[in-house]
């Protein structure tokens, strides 16, 4: 049984549909690609998962469980975690701190005060940034922000990870040191779904890859068979964007 699924999955806003019925599903230790060119609907589907959205038909299921329209934490309490677009770290809080906040309970009633050091060290290592914990994120360059967006995502101890754009604004040695480390986090048991544009590192990285335009899917395969995809193409031909 797959571990994640989406069944019709749409969404419209007004009269229009940003994601048009909608069917995949990921099995458990897989990273799938979500591509499509600008504006096809990859940010609406993670944001229909994590309940940013209301879904307008169609359903989500998450590890046997249906989770449409469940509101933001109940999602990550059942084991899903995004890494945004944006990167939106806590500019007074050193590292550390700004990774502690995501593993605070949700009620101020709760005895456990978050996570302890040693468990933020871990978070950070898994992720190759726990040499940087009592730095200011400011002082940090850019793909050590990204990085901490990803350590802030695994302290929720997620099973599946939502990776919006992980490559965006990083160099070559950067994109192949994220991609090893995003193969250690599969190994450790983590599953994935990455939206980026850097084809590169997604050939590099997905086991399957699934193809939207204008809100629907028009493809799903391997990364080689998507690669000489026609209809793919025709779709990136017509946008301003390579493939
Ligand atoms: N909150 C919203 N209100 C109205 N329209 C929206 C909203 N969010 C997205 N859209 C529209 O839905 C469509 C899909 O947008 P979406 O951001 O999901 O695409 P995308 O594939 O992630 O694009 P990009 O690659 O540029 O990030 C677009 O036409 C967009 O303008």
């Amino acid at each position: 049984m797959s571990l994640f699924r989406l069944d019709g999955l749409t969404k419209r806003f007004g009269g229009l549909v940003a994601v048009d019925d909608l069917s995949f599903e990921v099995d458990r230790g897989e990273i799938v690609g979500l591509i499509g060119p600008n504006g096809s609907g990859k940010s609406t589907v993670f944001n229909c998962t994590m309940g940013r959205y209301k879904v307008s038909d169609g359903s989500i299921h998450f590890d046997g469980s249906e989770i449409t329209d469940y509101r933001t934490h109940e999602v990550v309490e059942n084991g899903l975690s995004r890494v945004s677009q944006e990167s939106n770290p806590i500019t007074e809080m050193p590292v550390a701190a700004n990774i502690k906040l995501f593993t605070l309970p949700n009620s101020v009633l709760a005895f456990r005060g978050g996570a302890t050091d040693e468990e933020i060290y871990q978070y950070a290592a898994r992720i190759d940034l726990e040499d940087k914990l009592e730095e200011m994120p400011d002082e940090l360059p850019h793909a050590d922000i990204r990085r901490l967006e990803i350590a802030k995502a695994l302290a929720t101890e997620p099973e599946m990870l939502l990776l919006d754009e992980p490559f965006a604004g990083m160099n070559q040695q950067e994109i192949n040191d994220l991609v090893d480390k995003f193969e250690e986090l599969r190994e450790e048991g983590i599953t994935m779904i990455v939206v980026d544009h850097n084809m590169g590192g997604l050939m590099k990285l997905a086991d399957r890859i699934v193809v939207i335009h204008n809100g629907s899917k028009i493809a799903e395969g391997s990364p080689e068979e998507i690669a000489e995809n026609e209809a793919v193409k025709r779709a990136y031909l017509g946008s301003t964007e390579a493939m």
